[in-house]
């Protein structure tokens, strides 16, 4: 009996305690301003999950403002989701250059895109990674490769997008009111053509003229791909990959997607290497063939790839750069694009630049050389600003691989992984100053006339130190091209009812697309 009664006593005190912590809890909880509360066991995960899907990147820039710059997201007890989570410059200088080699992607970056790029450069780490960029950079940057990237740009402009675009306008002029054009939808779609054209050497019509023929899935297998990965960023590993075996929700597109996209770029590959020898297929200067030829040479310089590639590595070769650059590229240019719809005075400006600049030859698509593109500087600060604001890549994640301090002053043990907000680093006070939300393309301009240079550890959109990106300078001749062309000749107003907003995804693309009516412009 004693003990019966000891029993319920021990009982009585253990709920008793258990409701007033869970009483204090809640009211620590009401009385912190901070954005994220941690609970107990399952950690900030609520709030994580709660905002994922509406306004991922707005409620990570208030935990990091509200932390100064730094904190540590934590994840469930048991998962291993923990991560400091930084938008602090600093930070980013000591990560990316300054003790580069204590950093790399991590097993659990591995792992999440272990099916899509493979052993491909963004997923690698060491002497992998060490040979792909030294061969990569030297292909980019061989003689002849820049206009090689501008013809073929030039081609699909005048042969496709152009096209496309006079069938919406003139469906207007006919009466057929209301036409919208998914820019977004139009860009992605050209985009992935363009990056085909330079990497593979073929256009494989994703955009083509009536789009209604356009049954090609690989370019959709990689939309659906990107919006499917951002799930195993969120949930523990455990979960995904639990779900990744016996095929359930994102996972299972994920898997079907990824089989569409391997059928063709395997296809493409045993293609190319049978056409390797037929006459004149040396000279070609897409990246696929060019890494075949220097594989025939014996360039490798790697054991990890000496001598012939394999069929993986170079489709994941393939994969990763075409990856790198469509995304980036397309959703530059739709941000670009309705910033520009939603900014008269910017649209102004940018149009008295061209016309001063090229003298208005860019009527129809004309090839603009690189001295008249070097002139348009405010162009340029445009790119720069949509970049800031919203940057393709949100996101970057690194892993320690020993224990470290950072210069916020966290420290950081072995293992522990640091995702950097890139989207929160171009919307810091600290950084850019107290109009740092607006849409300012001036800022980035003297009062001399000429582009401000702002260090890429604040400006980590293209990465600082090693790894930084290695298209960097061929997207701003891409997208300068495209964009001063675009302005020139067409005017873009938003559709009615429109409303814009970043979808969370792995790449920084627009929830409800972009739907804008497109019409020719009076020049
Ligand atoms: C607006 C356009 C672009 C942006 C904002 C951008 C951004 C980035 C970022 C943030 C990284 C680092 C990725 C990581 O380490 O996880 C990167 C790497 C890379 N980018 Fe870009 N990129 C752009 C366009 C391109 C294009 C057009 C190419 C085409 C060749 C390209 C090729 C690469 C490659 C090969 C890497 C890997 C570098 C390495 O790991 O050493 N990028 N880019």
């Amino acid at each position: 009996m004693p003990i019966m009664i000891t029993i319920l006593l021990l009982a009585f005190l253990f709920f008793v305690s258990l409701w007033l912590s869970i009483v204090a809890f809640i009211a620590k909880k009401k009385s912190s301003s901070s954005s994220a509360v941690e609970w107990p066991v399952v950690g900030m995960l609520p709030a994580l999950l709660c905002n994922a899907t509406t306004n991922l990147h707005g409620f990570i820039t208030r935990l990091v403002k509200e932390s100064g710059g730094t904190f540590l997201f934590k994840g469930p007890c048991f998962a291993n989701l923990d991560f400091v989570v930084t938008s602090d410059p600093m930070n980013a200088h000591h990560v990316f250059s300054k003790n580069f080699a204590n950093y790399g992607k991590g097993e659990d970056f591995k792992a999440m895109f272990e099916e899509l790029f493979g052993e491909g450069i963004v997923n690698s780490d060491g002497e992998s990674w060490r040979f792909q960029r030294q061969r990569i950079h030297s292909f980019l940057t061989k003689d002849g490769f820049e206009n090689y990237v501008m013809r073929t740009l030039h081609q699909k402009m005048e042969g496709t997008l152009f096209r496309v675009l006079d069938d919406a306008c003139s469906t207007r002029r006919l009466g057929t009111v209301h036409v919208e054009v998914d820019m977004q939808d139009v860009v992605s779609r050209f985009m992935f053509d363009n990056i085909c054209m330079w990497v593979l050497g073929f256009d494989p019509g994703y955009l083509c003229v009536d789009r209604q023929l356009s049954t090609f899935s690989c370019g959709k297998a990689f939309d659906e791909i990107e919006e499917a990965v951002i799930y195993r960023h969120i949930v523990p590993r455990s979960i995904w990959e639990f779900q990744k075996r016996f095929g359930i929700g994102s996972e299972k597109k994920i898997s079907q997607s990824t089989k569409v996209l391997d059928e063709f770029l395997y296809d493409v590959v045993k293609t190319k290497k049978q056409e390797l020898h037929k006459e004149e297929q040396h000279q070609q200067l897409d990246l696929l063939t060019q890494w075949l030829v220097a594989d025939e040479k014996g360039e490798s310089s790697d054991k990890f790839l000496r001598g012939e590639s394999s069929d993986k590595s170079l489709r994941d070769m393939v994969f990763t750069l075409i990856a790198a650059g469509k995304d980036t590229l397309s959703s530059t240019l739709s941000w670009l694009l309705w910033l520009v719809a939603t900014h008269p005075d910017v649209e102004k400006k940018i149009l008295e630049e061209i016309e001063r600049e090229t003298e208005g030859r860019l009527l129809g698509v004309f090839m603009i050389d690189k001295d008249e593109m070097n002139r348009l500087v405010y162009l340029h600060a445009i790119i720069c600003e949509t970049l800031r604001l919203y940057p393709p890549a949100p996101f970057e994640l690194r892993c320690a691989i020993e224990d470290d301090m950072l210069p916020s002053g966290h420290l950081i043990h072995k293992g522990t992984r640091i995702l950097f907000s890139i989207y929160s680093m171009g919307r810091m006070e600290e950084i850019w100053g107290k109009d740092c939300m607006e849409f300012k393309p001036e800022r980035w301009i003297s009062e001399q006339g000429s582009l401000i240079h702002i260090p890429s550890y604040k400006f980590i959109n293209f990465l600082a130190g090693p790894r930084y990106c290695l298209g960097k300078s061929l997207s701003f001749m891409q997208l300068k091209f495209i964009v001063s062309t675009l302005l020139w000749n067409y005017k873009f107003d938003m559709a009615e009812g429109q409303i814009v907003k970043p979808f969370p995804s792995t790449m920084l693309t627009m929830e409800n697309g972009l739907k804008m009516r497109v019409s020719k412009r009076d020049v």
